[in-house]
């Protein structure tokens, strides 16, 4: 059953231009000038409920205006949006109750109040009553582990504690659907693992759909089979993450170990090396040519081992990325 339906979705933001000096700030005044900033552009996909979808995209890409507009928080230009059968934008109290939106670089706990308090406040104000609302913190902040924490004034928790009471902040309703934009921006590595892992256990006991932007891989590739890639506003791609590293990976690593060590001279006549550790070699081949070079190298040198790689999605959708023009 598909809980967001997205159908020719788009954002134009209007900017007025002002010149610098005083002579700008007065034109500015009697006559505006304005620039369209098309930052969505005929977007449209469905997800399923329980889907982990990752929404990637390079910088101004488009993600954040479309995660605004998937949780009401603005108007779209043009396009109709469902989720759980209700349009976002009109706020209606059946929608909000079903949805939390978890942005990285924002937070709605309550800076000097212990982030207990800010949860008994969303309780109050999701209507939840009491002896739930403590079956749920119980239960939440135990697979947090943040329990300890929750009576500290939230400006005291390191980052990674605070992005945990936020999360069971924006969780406390049971929300079916949940958008996150970065919840592990700025985390160190320990707290980005523990905060992958909730995700995955919260998605599987709840069969909870999450849309999650990110941009570390690694959030991307232990969470979603799936994703949508977004590039300049339109999306570019939707579909199995593993297909899309077939897609865009012109090579393959080959990992070889000589039983002897030759010269980088020698060695480049059989690929690209990319590094080079005694015996230990790794080559980076083109696709193509992967059978005559394995050939060649198992003809010609003298191989304890040999195996072919795919390089880290990292490196694949960096450089999609960094290509700039993506070409389907
Ligand atoms: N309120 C706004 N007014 C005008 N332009 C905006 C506004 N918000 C975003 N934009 C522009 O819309 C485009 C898309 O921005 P958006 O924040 O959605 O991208 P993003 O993919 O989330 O990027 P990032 O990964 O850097 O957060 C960018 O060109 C941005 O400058």
């Amino acid at each position: 059953m598909s809980v967001i339906n997205v159908k020719n979705l788009s954002k134009t933001y209007k900017v007025s231009l002002k010149k610098p000096g005083f002579k700008g700030t007065i034109d500015h005044f009697f006559k505006r000038t304005y620039r369209d900033i098309v930052a969505v552009k005929d977007v449209s996909f469905t997800i399923n409920s329980g889907e982990i979808v990752g929404f990637l995209g390079a910088n101004g890409a488009g993600k954040t205006t479309t995660l605004k507009m998937l949780t009401g928080l603005i108007h779209p230009s043009n396009g109709k949006i469902k989720i759980v059968d209700r349009t976002p934008f009109k706020r209606h109290p059946t929608f909000l109750k079903k949805m939390s939106l978890v942005m990285g670089q924002k937070q709605q706990l309550l800076w000097d109040l212990p982030a207990l308090d800010s949860l008994k406040i969303n309780a109050a104000v999701y209507e939840i009553p009491d002896k739930i609302f403590q079956q749920r913190l119980q239960e939440l902040s135990e697979m947090l582990s943040i329990k300890e924490q929750l009576n500290q004034p939230v400006r005291k928790l390191s980052l990674g504690q605070r992005m945990k009471a936020e999360l069971l902040a924006a969780l406390l309703h049971h929300p079916q659907v949940l958008f996150l934009d970065e919840p592990t921006l700025g985390l160190d590595v320990n707290s980005q693992a523990a905060i992958r892992s909730f995700l995955k256990e919260y998605n599987e006991r709840y069969e909870a759909t999450i849309l999650l932007t990110s941009h570390y891989m690694a959030d991307i590739t232990a969470l979603c089979e799936r994703v949508l890639l977004i590039h300049e506003g339109q999306l570019i791609y939707d579909g199995n993450l593993e297909d899309l590293v077939e897609k865009f990976t012109p090579y393959k690593e080959v990992n070889v170990e000589l039983s002897y060590p030759l010269s980088s001279e020698k060695l480049a006549h059989y690929g690209q090396v990319e590094t080079m550790k005694g015996q230990e070699v790794r080559f980076l081949v083109k696709q193509e040519d992967l059978t005559d070079t394995i050939a060649k190298i198992l003809a010609q040198l003298e191989v304890n081992d040999l195996s072919v790689s795919d390089p880290p999605i990292e490196e694949v959708v960096s450089q999609i990325f960094s290509r700039g023009n993506v070409d389907l």
